[in-house]
């Protein structure tokens, strides 16, 4: 969820307006269909159209609405309660009272019956609404009951059945839609969930050794392609497995975690960096030539040697700079950065080497 775009003022404004507005077409609809109720004649069909248009448009801001805030869910539930509410008394007017049942017309319910179907499939997920739609439907048919008995061979007989089987068909329509739809939500997260994990590094939350090999072998490409240089800094910790002999496996790994977020710091926002094992680390530095790669080595290696890291104590670490070549492959410009590493070490460690 984008915080951002909730709490700014234009999203304000766009909130209240659109609240204002269903409101207002929750009025207009209410209106109108009460209006059909009463009303015989000329002024029927324009009240007909105003009720089907103010609905329709009713449904579509509550999309948006509840696309966009959390307040449109208890809104748009309490009006829907309010439709069937509204639905189920003109239905046991018409049914049970002859003084308003002669004077009422059924039509508008008509038209209300698919919107609070709708409405439910909108609102909520596809289990949900369809126990609320099949609930909403069975109201509706227990009602007509004894009205089929009253009169079972009335046109309006045969339209309420008719009504019953169109509605059962358009909540299983809805039905499957919308479990459909979540089903692909689902499978699109699993697919993003199961590459965000295999690509990062479990403990330092990095790129992991297979992403990293990826993204060289990408810049090979580039470089082969348009020229663009890319240098590699493979740096880990000095006497490693000392920290891990004095201090413990547990504060040898925290150690690990300290290096990532403080060489995270150093290096530019076009870089990449990712574990590549054990206390092994790469660094992908994009546009780099091999002096710039050995300067942003270099800072690296003071950077991690003024602070303590590991029970106070502090750590040095040495790298081994290199760049690309339109030869390369992968695995060949890292055995020269290895190569770097290795002149690092034998150098007296706390450095960077560069190796063309
Ligand atoms: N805590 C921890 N240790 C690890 C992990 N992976 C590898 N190691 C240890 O890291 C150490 C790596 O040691 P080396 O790089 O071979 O040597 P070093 O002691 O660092 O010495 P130099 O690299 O020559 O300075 C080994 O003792 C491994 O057991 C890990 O995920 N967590």
């Amino acid at each position: 969820m984008n915080h951002h775009s909730l709490t700014s003022p234009s999203a304000d404004s766009f909130t209240r307006s659109l609240l204002m507005a269903i409101i207002v077409l929750a009025l207009l609809s209410t209106l109108s269909g009460w209006g059909i109720m009463g009303a015989r004649g000329l002024l029927s069909p324009v009240l007909r159209g105003m009720f089907a248009t103010c609905t329709l448009v009713l449904v579509g801001l509550f999309v948006v609405a509840w696309r966009r805030m959390l307040p449109a869910r208890a809104l748009g539930l309490g009006c829907l309660l309010f439709a069937v509410a509204v639905c189920a008394l003109c239905m046991v007017l018409r049914l049970y009272s002859p003084r308003y049942g002669a004077a009422l017309d059924l039509e508008p319910l008509y038209l209300w019956i698919p919107v609070l179907y709708v409405f439910a499939f909108t609102l909520t997920d596809h289990k949900t609404s369809l126990a609320i739609s099949l609930a909403v439907m069975a109201l509706f048919a227990s009602i007509s009951v004894p009205y089929l008995i009253r009169d079972i061979d009335g046109p309006y007989a045969n339209f309420t059945l008719q009504l019953h089987v169109v509605s059962l068909v358009l909540i299983a329509a809805l039905y499957f839609f919308s479990s459909y739809q979540r089903r692909l939500q689902l499978a699109e997260l699993t697919v993003g969930e199961l590459a965000a994990l295999s690509n990062t590094d479990e403990l330092t939350k990095l790129c992991n050794r297979r992403r990293m090999a990826t993204l060289i072998d990408v810049e090979l490409g580039h470089l082969r392609e348009r020229g663009t240089l890319f240098a590699l800094v493979l740096f880990d910790i000095d006497h490693f497995k000392g920290i891990n002999d004095k201090f413990g496996h547990g504060a040898g790994d925290a150690a690990l975690v300290a290096l990532a977020a403080r060489a995270a710091q150093v290096f530019r926002g076009m870089d990449t960096l990712a574990r590549w094992g054990g206390d092994e680390f790469v660094a992908l530095l994009r546009n780099a030539d091999l002096a710039e790669a050995l300067h942003i080595a270099g800072a690296l290696c003071r950077h991690v040697a003024t602070e303590p890291m590991v029970g106070g104590h502090g750590i040095t670490i040495s790298c081994g700079a290199t760049i690309a070549l339109d030869t390369d492959s992968v695995d060949s410009v890292l055995q020269r950065a290895d190569a770097a590493l290795y002149a690092a070490k034998r150098a007296g460690r706390n450095r960077a080497e560069g190796v063309r």
